[in-house]
């Protein structure tokens, strides 16, 4: 058995040997990163999954490699509009799957390129970057990132004004299915309201709620709990546990923070505030709606990013 073990998982490994990696996390929300300046080092679904494995690899919600935008194809899509995205934020999960989007990670691949002298980004500079999201604009302040992320929408089509909920929710420690709203920020997210923090510490997230109907690219399913009252000095407040499609229960989601910021604002109506401040099991991060430049309502995330280690894959 132990032979079968170390022939099916030892390979995925090993090609990565001499490789420089980083480990990093914003907000609790890990990853393993990885430099690829000459673009000569994609990383697959099974290296991905052993490099984030927390028993046999360096271990992390997900793994990011910084790589030329020019090297990839999605990458030289973006170029063509936006010449200005150099780098690309290749984004795997845990289980190895491609997501599009990842706002914490995002944050802590510009402190990445920092650290590793990739950009040169004073304080209060902005870098503009390529993800499978499109491109992202990042402003740093300090270690701190705020990312504007973009439009969001609602992923089921409706009456967006009418409707409150367009999905139900089932999840380990809900004594009901409950009422849930699906919204996009590149990546999938499906939010789920409940009263008390009791409830929220109550859930039982080892294995992934059941979403009805579920997007059709699977989802990150988000519990929150508006605070009462949901505004102090004209913040809108929100403790959020998340499980993260490809993953698990992290201890943060970026995306996750703004589809919650999006889907209580919407139930909370006019009088809610354009500035939220989502409390995570891995800290606090920032999110605030603004009219883009093509006059949609985008989304900014703001937090912090921070790298741990670093080293050399043996
Ligand atoms: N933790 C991330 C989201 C990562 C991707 C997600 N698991 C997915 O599959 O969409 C964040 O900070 O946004």
């Amino acid at each position: 058995m132990d032979a079968t073990l170390s022939e099916t998982r030892q390979p995925a490994f090993r090609t990565l040997g001499g490789l420089r990696f980083s480990k990093g996390h914003g907000t609790g929300n890990d990853f393993v990163l990885i430099a690829d300046p000459e673009g000569v080092h994609a990383v697959d679904a099974g290296q991905a999954a052993a490099l984030c494995d927390r028993h046999r690899g360096i271990g992390g919600d997900g793994l990011i490699r910084a790589v030329p935008s020019r090297f990839l194809p999605e990458g030289r899509e973006l170029l063509a509009d936006a010449p200005e995205a150099e780098w690309f934020m290749d984004y795997r999960n845990a289980d190895g799957s491609l997501s599009e989007m990842c706002g914490n990670g995002v944050r802590v691949f510009v402190h990445f390129l920092r650290l590793e002298g990739l950009i040169d980004l004073p304080d209060g500079g902005a870098l503009t970057i390529g993800t499978r999201g499109g491109v992202k604009t990042v402003v740093r302040t300090g270690d701190n990132y705020a990312v504007d992320m973009g439009p969001w929408k609602f992923i089921f089509p409706g009456d967006a004004t009418a409707k409150a909920m367009d999905s139900l929710v089932s999840a380990d420690g809900l004594e009901v299915p409950r009422p849930a709203l699906s919204v996009s920020m590149g990546n999938p997210h499906t939010v789920v309201a409940l009263a008390e923090l009791s409830q929220l510490e109550g859930m039982r997230l080892f294995t992934a709620p059941h979403v009805d109907p579920v997007p059709p690219h699977g989802t990150n399913v988000e519990f929150v709990v508006p605070a009462e009252p949901l505004v102090h000095d004209g913040i809108g407040m929100v403790t959020m546990r998340v499980h993260e499609r490809g993953v698990g229960e992290t201890q943060s989601c970026g995306t996750g923070a703004c589809a919650a910021a999006v889907a209580i604002r919407h139930w909370a109506g006019a009088e809610a505030p354009d500035a939220w401040q989502i409390n995570v099991p891995g800290g606090v991060v920032g999110v605030k709606f603004f009219a883009g430049a093509g006059g949609d309502e985008h989304v900014e995330l703001s937090g912090p990013a921070v790298i741990v280690a670093s080293g050399t894959l043996s």
